[in-house]
């Protein structure tokens, strides 16, 4: 049985577990289980804190996992990357109080507080830039006001909760986060089946099926409006002068592609939505 690891709580939790059981798995029924045997699949999931997951992957003890890549990097362990998730996108940024920092330079000789010291130090230590590491387990945005630190570094998604504490982002961008499967051997049993099943939920999220009439004449120029991954599917129609055509359109460009399909002649376009995919 693969061994996967999956987070128990936290932002990561619940889009985790959704794109699991999308992708075909069955997972926990009870919240509070830690464990869960998938024997259909042949997976057994286990449900750990999102930081530990690393740990676990790292030593071998489990042979996959869904993580941040923050997490992962903060960890040192030994799992690498091998699939980014789309989803759980942050960034990791030092903030201070408005007007009292500008680049990271300033941070010499001061006192830093974050959750993430391992990723934290390492970038100082790149930089040239000695610092106090404070290492809190959350909420470090209050560290400031509490008097513990100068600045913080931490999690930055909508910034919302750095302006209710009253900090600014200032230098260098420290990471950009997401949430990946991580490893610590691609090539074990099993591992290229969850990763393709994970990726065709992406694809299924984050693609269109697009299907449209067009005249024959046009029918270059609408392919080069959507090319679709291979190459659309074109089929004859009853009136010889037009063919139906179906294709995959990035969700965020459906309304420009169909406007422009539109303006070139393309009728009764029509889009649905991709349950599942295998590309
Ligand atoms: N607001 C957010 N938006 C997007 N991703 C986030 C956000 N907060 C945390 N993350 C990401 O989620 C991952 C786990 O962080 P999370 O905060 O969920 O765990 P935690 O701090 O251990 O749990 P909790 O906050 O419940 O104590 C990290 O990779 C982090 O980058
Ligand atoms: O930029 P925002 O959208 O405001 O999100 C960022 C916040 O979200 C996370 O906190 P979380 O809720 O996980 O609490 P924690 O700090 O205790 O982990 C992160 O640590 C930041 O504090
Ligand atoms: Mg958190």
């Amino acid at each position: 049985m693969l061994r996967v690891a999956i987070p128990n709580k936290g932002s990561l939790a619940e889009i985790s577990a959704e794109m699991l059981y999308e992708a075909g798995y069955t997972g926990r029924k009870d919240p509070r289980d830690l464990h869960y045997s998938d024997a259909r699949n042949g997976v057994e999931f286990f449900y750990l804190r999102p930081r530990d997951i690393a740990t676990y992957v790292g030593s071998g003890a489990l042979d996959v996992g869904i993580t941040g890549r923050d997490l992962l990097l903060d960890s040192y362990s030994e799992a690498k990357e091998i699939a980014e998730l789309s989803f759980g996108d942050s960034t990791f940024r030092f903030a201070g109080p408005a007007g009292s920092f500008s680049d990271l330079s300033d941070l010499a000789g001061k006192r830093v507080a974050t959750s993430y010291p391992g990723l934290v130090g390492t970038f100082l230590a790149q930089a040239g830039v000695q610092s106090h590491l404070v290492k809190l387990d959350g909420a470090v945005e209050s560290a400031v006001r509490l008097g513990v630190a100068d600045a913080v570094a931490d999690v930055v998604s909508t910034g919302s909760t750095l302006r209710k504490a009253g900090l600014d982002i200032f230098g260098p961008v420290i990471l950009e986060s997401t949430a990946v499967l991580i490893s610590r051997d691609a090539s074990i049993d099993g591992i290229s089946t969850l990763m393709r099943r994970l990726q065709g939920v992406l694809v299924a999220k984050q693609y269109v099926l697009m299907d449209y009439d067009v005249p024959k004449k046009f029918l270059d120029e609408a392919c080069a409006i959507a090319p679709g991954i291979e190459s659309p599917t074109v089929s004859p129609l009853h009136d010889p002068e037009w063919v139906a055509v179906r294709v995959m359109v990035p969700r965020a460009d459906r309304n420009d592609v169909m406007d422009k399909l539109y303006d070139l002649g393309a009728r009764a376009i029509l889009v649905s939505a991709i349950h599942a995919a295998r590309l």
